[in-house]
């Protein structure tokens, strides 16, 4: 993979987990997110360490033209949604959390277009004040959303389920479809959707799929599914990291010009 040496593309921060690898803790992020952003979006991918450090992301968020949520194994911790004590065996990550709960609101205020995926989506919902199903397969209430873990990577991200789009909202604009086949690798789910939050697609289950933060001066999505996988294999993933960098390279514009 080649990155054309650009000084103009957007940067857009894209936010890590923290793995322990060997016996030290790393700053981690997937390659398929930097492709996506490099190759869907036109931009320069800038990694965000789970600093937890509110200083460092105001500091951060003036000098970034987009922000990526990427997705994670790890479970957004229920005490920011007030919900149930988690299993002993739940995979968290307290340093992403605390880094991006704060990122987003930043992003918001300061008009960053922010794009959020799969763990990214349940991560903006809870920093706005929503909440979450902790184990979706246990409710009663909604098909399988998790990936067999027994099968290939290829299998694990196929096609799964479709989505119904809302009408009149931004992915109806972008996709101009009513009705889309998505992957569905989470365990995890939109519980109660936070009041600043535009549905923009639901699973045949009633499970919100996509949202929106109604009333945004810039980009501002968020989806449960994968669109970063093999991205280029799926018109509305293009579609998706298209907007997203357009909106970034708008962004980088607007503060080119005021310096
Ligand atoms: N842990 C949450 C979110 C699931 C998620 O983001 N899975 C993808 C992890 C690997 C990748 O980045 O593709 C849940 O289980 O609901």
């Amino acid at each position: 993979m080649t990155v054309e040496p650009s000084h103009s593309r957007p940067l857009v921060g894209v936010v890590c987990d923290m793995e322990i690898i060997g016996p030290h803790p790393f700053h981690v992020a997937g390659h398929k997110y930097i492709h996506a952003v490099i190759e869907g979006s036109n931009c320069i991918p800038v990694l965000i360490p789970a600093l937890a450090n509110e200083q460092a992301l105001e500091q951060l968020i003036k000098s970034l033209d987009g922000i990526l949520l990427t997705g994670g194994y790890s479970m957004v911790h229920p005490s920011h949604y007030q919900g149930n004590t988690p299993d002993a065996d739940t995979k968290l990550d307290p340093n992403r959390d605390n880094t991006t709960l704060p990122l987003i609101k930043l992003a918001i205020e300061n008009q960053v277009p922010i794009f959020g995926i799969c763990r990214g989506f349940q991560e903006m919902n809870v920093a706005l004040g929503g909440s979450l199903h902790q184990k979706l397969h246990e409710t009663g209430e909604y098909i399988e959303h998790r990936e067999d873990k027994n099968v290939s990577l290829e299998q694990q991200y196929d096609l799964a389920h479709p989505i119904n789009i809302a009408s009149g909202g931004v992915l109806q604009s972008l996709f101009a479809e009513s009705c889309i086949q998505v992957n569905s690798l989470h365990t995890q789910g939109v519980q109660r959707l936070a009041p600043s939050l535009s549905i923009e697609a639901t699973a045949e289950d009633g499970l919100i799929e996509a949202f929106s933060v109604s009333d945004a001066k810039a980009f501002a999505l968020a989806v449960q599914w994968h669109p970063e996988w093999q991205f280029e294999n799926n018109l509305y993933s293009r579609k998706l990291f298209a907007a997203f960098g357009q909106a970034c390279l708008s962004r980088q514009q607007v503060k080119n010009h005021h310096g």
